[in-house]
């Protein structure tokens, strides 16, 4: 180590000279007290836990209901991802394209960089090494991220692979790593008192496309600090893909084995808390149907040898969505959860220190203490838990994960779904009528805004194949990304693509399809629309189910009823077109023409 090196950096437990010179630039800037280089062990977790609970952040819940789990609440101002704030600052302002918030990078830095100045002091700078997909992949991807959060130690340790392994990795093979900075942006004066959730009413997530780094700035929760999720494996995962040919997804992936024992792996994509994780962990209400969870919600695929496509999920852990994960909705989630060894942020506490949520249990509890801290009965007249609360756990709790989930290499996909949260127009499956058609299922995905995101709810918007906040680089690049890679895919392996919704209503306003569990009727239609023995309808936009084509064994639902889900209303979809043109147009000269053929093609068919 240099003479001339920062005090703060004495006992670093590494030599690697790009990761010091960072670490010491970060600290120089940002002031921190004390650098805290973390190896990911248990007894790091132990003590980092034991002072998140001192200082108020965590809660320890009943160790005989949740071992080893706590409870956190953040900022009533720092609930979600900020969207707004979000930022791809590539060189030139048409590599981020209409989908992304931009400024010229230096700029941004020249912002960042007073943002930033000081803005650890008083506090502990967190150094994490961590790996995004498997240490022992052929091309491993690696990340450091400096953060003042301790409760994002603690969250990036159950969702990504952290610490002394990663390290050793990185130095061995003079690895690259993506730097991610995190500041809460609460600076602790001399003597000042700490609060429970340190953040900043200010907040940035900025990306650096070009130099594959990230900036995150005030805000402590999930998408917007985990820098490993969204920020990495999505935002600069996908120029990473862009460049070397691959892509990365903002998909499921799970493992469906049939009653013949034939294995077909499905991944799908659905916006932001639109039915990822209940997907992944789906409990078939059909006999002889099998799933195994390989991921929840992000998917990087590259074609292998044969020119098939292979999946692989980058992340360890879950963080899902907690509002409407029940017993009765999803199990395998909740036996997960109940192993414990979880971090569940803004939900409610019940009276014997367990958690709560609307739609954990039938049975509301009469008196709980709300996300806020409030006292609160079924009468309060509002909900208990966010409904962005989440639940954050190891996957390897799941019983129910599929052994492919450790395969470097990953599985091989047969079907990609695409899928929002439409009350209209879409109907439950739709099998695409060509590869083509596929992509332009994807690329015109829509969905009604969710909690997941900061902002309105429930309001319509294009989400091309559920990446709108994640596409890294320009959405027609994307998309001419999608099409030229798959023409070097082995044609007849090609995943097979359906678009789905699970939330089409009916007149009365419920929901047409009863969902989740019974989600697998429309995979096995998929699986046998794929080996050729399930009827269909051929409709203008692609093949629908007849009724009879589903398997409707145990459903308790009249024929009418099924029709209501599975339609096609020539009427909806030719009120749709004028807002796939709006959307086609707001591309510019980007968009791939196989795209615009494909639209043409639709209007010709509706007449
Ligand atoms: N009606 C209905 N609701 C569903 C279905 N699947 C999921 N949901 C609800 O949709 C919400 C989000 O579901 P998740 O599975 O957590 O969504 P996600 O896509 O993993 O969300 P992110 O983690 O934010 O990306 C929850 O409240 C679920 O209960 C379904 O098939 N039908
Ligand atoms: O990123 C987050 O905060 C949570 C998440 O998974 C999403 O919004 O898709
Ligand atoms: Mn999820």
């Amino acid at each position: 180590m240099g003479a001339t090196r920062l005090r703060l950096l004495e006992g670093a437990p590494t030599t690697y000279e790009p990761l010091l010179s960072w670490v010491e630039e970060v600290a120089e800037l940002t002031q921190p007290d004390r650098i805290h280089w973390v190896d990911g062990s248990e007894a790091e977790y132990r003590k980092l836990t034991d002072e998140l609970v001192a200082a108020g952040t965590l809660t320890r819940l009943n160790p005989d209901l949740f071992p080893n789990s706590f409870a956190a609440f953040s900022d009533p101002a720092d609930v979600a991802r900020v969207e707004e704030q979000t930022f791809i600052c590539s060189r030139n302002e048409r590599d981020a394209g209409f989908t992304n918030n931009w400024m010229e990078p230096s700029e941004m830095k020249t912002k960042l960089k007073g943002l930033f100045s000081g803005s650890m002091r008083g506090r502990t700078m967190y150094v994490i090494p961590f790996v995004m997909g498997h240490l022992d992949a052929e091309d491993p991807k690696f990340g450091v991220e400096i953060s003042d959060s301790a409760y994002v130690v603690a969250s990036m340790r159950i969702m990504a692979r952290i610490g002394t392994d990663v390290l050793k990795k990185i130095e061995e093979t003079n690895a690259f790593f993506v730097p991610a900075l995190h500041s809460v942006g609460a600076p602790l004066e001399p003597g000042q008192a700490d609060v429970p959730w340190p953040c900043n009413p200010e907040k940035w997530i900025v990306h650096f496309p070009e130099e594959r780094s990230i900036w995150s700035y005030g805000s402590g929760y999930g998408g917007n600090a985990l820098l490993g999720k969204k920020c990495y494996a999505l935002r600069i995962a996908s120029v990473m893909a862009r460049d070397e040919g691959w892509l990365a997804e903002h998909m499921l992936i799970l493992k469906l084995t049939s009653p013949e024992k034939k294995v077909y792996n499905v991944a799908a994509a659905f916006p932001s808390a639109c039915g990822k994780t209940n997907l992944a962990l789906l409990d078939p209400t059909i006999e002889g149907w099998k799933v195994e969870t390989l991921g929840d919600d992000i998917t990087w695929m590259r074609f292998g040898k044969e020119g098939e496509l292979r999946a692989v999920n980058p992340e360890a852990g879950l963080f899902g969505v907690a509002p409407g994960t029940g017993w009765g909705t999803n199990p395998n989630a909740m036996r997960a959860i109940a192993k414990g060894n979880s971090i569940f942020t803004n939900v409610a506490l019940t009276d014997d220190g367990g958690v709560w949520w609307e739609g954990m249990t039938e049975e509301v509890p009469e008196h709980l203490t709300d996300w806020q801290g409030n006292e609160w009965t079924p009468e309060a007249g509002r909900p208990a838990a966010h409904p962005n609360s989440r639940f954050c756990t190891p996957i390897d709790q799941i019983d129910m994960l599929a052994p492919e989930y450790f395969a470097p290499n990953g599985v091989e996909v047969h079907a990609i779904l695409f899928g929002g949260r439409r009350k209209t127009t879409i109907p439950l499956v739709t099998q695409s009528r060509t590869w083509a058609n596929g992509i332009f299922m994807g690329a015109t995905l829509s969905s009604e805004t969710t909690a997941a995101a900061a902002g309105a709810v429930g309001v319509v918007r294009r989400d091309p194949m559920a990446m709108l906040p994640f596409i890294g680089y320009d959405a027609g690049d994307y998309l001419n990304h999608w099409v030229r890679l798959s023409a070097k895919g082995n044609a007849a392996r090609l995943p097979k693509i359906f678009l789905v919704n699970w939330f089409r209503r009916t007149k009365d306003g419920g929901f047409a399809w009863p969902g989740f569990g019974d989600n697998s009727r429309v995979l096995k239609w998929a699986i046998e629309r794929i080996e050729g023995a399930a009827d269909a309808v051929e409709t203008p936009i692609g093949f629908v189910p007849t009724p009879e084509s589903l398997d409707l064994d145990g459903l308790d639902m009249t024929p009418e009823q099924v029709e209501e889900a599975v339609h096609f209303d020539a009427d909806e979809w030719r009120a749709e077109v004028p807002g796939l043109e709006e959307w086609f147009a707001r591309f510019g000269g980007s968009l791939p023409l196989s795209l615009t053929n494909e639209l043409e093609g639709l209007k010709k068919r509706l007449g």
